[in-house]
C-alpha cells in the first residue's frame, strides 16, 4: 500500500456521541424506484457487521468505465486496493435515538455512488442526523442497480408469488452503467437533463422517509435484516421532519441547488464543490433557502464561481468557504484509502491531511445546518468556520474572478 503501517488506511469513524447505523433501502422493482444507503444513530452493537464499502464487483467495471480504463485490468486493481475496506457503521442494527433527528439527503458526484462519502455521513449521523444518501439513477453513477421482474415464462412456479408481487425468487437484478458523453455529444443538455432527475430522487427519497415515520409499511425490496418499524414516528422519537437539509458533492452540488428550487420542504443547502454546468441560470432566482459552498482550492474555476455568485443574496444566506490544500477528491471516502504517494499521483488526496480538511468540512456545515435547521446542539462552536475564519480556512474563494470579467 506504499503507506507506513503507522497511519492505518480506513475510513474515519463518526466523532458525535451517537453510534451509527448502517442500511440499505430500495423501493419497488423499477429504476425509477429510489435506492439509499441509510446512516442513522443506533444501538451499540458488537455484534453487528460492518458493510461493505464497495458491495459489489459491478461497481469497480462501473468505475473502470468513468475512468476510461480496461475493466478487467482495473477491478483487479480496485479489488487490490479498496475492495476490502468497510463503512465505519453497525450493519442493520436497530434505530436508536432519545431525540427527532434531523434529516438529510445526499447526492454523490458524476461516476460516484451511494457508499463513497461515508465519512461524512457517518459523521452527520453520529451527531444526530439521519442521513440518506441516494444512488442516482440517470446514469451519472459509475453502476447502480435495480430489479425487474422476471417474465412469465422464467417464473419459478415453485415459489407461489406473495400478494404483494414477486417473491425473490421471480425478481432479477438489472445493472446501469455510466452513461459517457457521445464524441460530439454537447454536455449541457444531458447534465440538466440529468440534474432535474437528481433532485426528483432526493425528493423521491425524502417522500419515502415520510412515508415510514408515518408508520406506512413500506417494502423494501433489498432483503436486509433492518427493522424499518423501529423509524416509526408513534413508538420512537425518529425523523424531525421539519429539519431537513439536502447536500451532495459536485454534480450532486447542482442537484442541491435543483432539489431546493423544487422542494420548499428542504430548508437549507450545503454544496460540496458544487459544480454548477448543469443548471439553469433561470432557476437562480427561484431558490429560496440558505446555501453554504464548501469549495476546494484546486477544483473551482472562474466561471464556475461566477455562478455560485450569482445565487448571492441580500436577503437569504448564501455563504462560501475554500479549505486550503484540497483537492477534488478531499470529500469522497477514497482520500482515505491510499498512501500518500498514490493519493497525491491519482489526485486523491491534496496538501492537507485528509481527516484535518474533512473535519473541518464536517464542522462547518453543522455549524451551518444548526443555524438554518434551528437546532438546539452546540454545533454553534463552529460558526467561525462558515466565515472561513481558521489558518485552514479561505472566506470565500482562492479564485480570480476578475479573469471572467475579460
Ligand atoms: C477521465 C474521467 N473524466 C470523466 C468525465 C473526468 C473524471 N473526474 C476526475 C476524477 C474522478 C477521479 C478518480 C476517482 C477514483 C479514483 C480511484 F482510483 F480512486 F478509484 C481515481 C480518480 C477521476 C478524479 C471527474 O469527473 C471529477 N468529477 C467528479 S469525481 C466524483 C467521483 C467519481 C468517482 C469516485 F470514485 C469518487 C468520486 N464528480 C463530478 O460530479 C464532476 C467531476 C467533474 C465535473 C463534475
Amino acid at each position: 500500500m506504499g503507506s507506513s503501517c503507522s497511519n492505518h488506511l480506513g475510513i474515519p469513524p463518526g466523532n458525535g456521541p451517537n453510534a451509527v447505523g448502517c442500511t440499505d433501502f430500495m423501493m419497488d422493482h423499477t429504476a425509477e424506484g429510489t435506492f439509499f444507503r441509510l446512516y442513522y444513530p443506533c444501538q451499540e452493537m458488537e455484534s453487528a457487521g460492518k458493510p461493505d464499502w464497495v458491495p459489489y464487483k459491478e461497481y469497480f467495471n462501473g468505475l473502470a468505465d468513468f475512468m476510461k480504463m480496461n475493466r478487467a485490468l482495473s477491478e483487479r486493481i480496485f479489488n487490490y486496493l479498496f475492495g476490502s475496506f468497510k463503512i465505519p457503521a453497525y450493519l442493520d442494527a436497530p434505530f436508536k435515538s432519545n431525540e427527532k433527528c434531523p434529516v438529510i439527503i445526499f447526492s454523490h458526484g458524476l461516476g460516484a455512488f451511494r457508499t463513497l462519502y461515508s465519512a461524512i455521513c457517518a459523521e452527520m449521523a453520529s451527531q444526530g442526523f439521519i442521513v440518506a444518501s441516494v444512488e442516482h439513477r440517470d446514469q451519472s453513477a459509475s453502476a447502480t442497480y435495480y430489479f425487474c421482474e422476471k417474465p412469465e415464462s422464467e417464473r419459478s412456479n415453485a415459489s407461489l408469488t406473495k400478494s404483494s408481487g414477486a417473491t425473490q425468487q421471480n425478481l432479477v437484478k438489472e445493472w446501469m452503467y455510466y452513461r459517457a458523453l457521445q464524441h460530439g455529444e454537447s454536455e449541457f443538455p444531458l447534465r440538466n437533463k440529468q440534474v432535474k432527475q437528481r433532485a426528483d430522487e432526493c425528493i423521491l427519497a425524502l417522500d419515502k422517509l415520510t412515508e415510514i415515520n408515518s408508520g406506512i409499511s413500506v417494502q423494501n425490496v433489498l432483503e436486509t435484516h433492518f427493522d424499518w418499524s423501529t423509524l416509526k414516528d408513534s413508538c420512537h422519537n425518529s425523523m424531525d421532519l421539519c429539519r431537513i437539509a439536502v447536500m451532495g458533492h459536485s454534480f450532486g452540488g447542482a442537484t442541491v441547488i435543483e432539489a431546493l428550487c423544487k422542494e420548499v420542504k428542504f430548508k437549507c443547502g450545503v454544496a460540496l464543490d458544487s459544480w454548477m454546468t448543469p443548471l439553469d441560470d433561470e432557476i437562480f432566482p427561484r431558490v429560496k433557502q440558505p446555501i453554504f459552498f464548501i469549495n476546494s482550492e484546486k477544483f473551482q474555476w472562474a466561471g464556475n464561481i461566477s455562478r455560485m455568485k450569482k445565487l448571492d443574496s441580500a436577503v437569504i444566506q448564501r455563504k462560501m468557504i475554500t479549505i486550503r490544500g484540497t483537492v477534488h477528491q478531499s470529500f469522497p471516502d477514497f482520500t482515505f484509502l491510499t498512501g500518500n504517494w498514490i493519493g497525491k499521483l491519482m489526485k486523491l488526496k491534496g496538501e492537507i491531511d485528509p481527516e484535518l480538511a474533512i473535519d473541518l468540512c464536517n464542522k462547518a456545515t453543522l455549524a451551518f445546518l444548526q443555524r438554518h435547521l434551528g437546532l438546539e446542539k452546540n454545533f454553534n462552536q463552529w460558526d467561525p468556520l462558515i466565515n472561513g475564519e481558521d489558518e485552514n480556512l479561505i472566506p470565500g474563494t482562492n479564485v480570480n474572478l476578475l479573469q471572467s470579467a475579460i
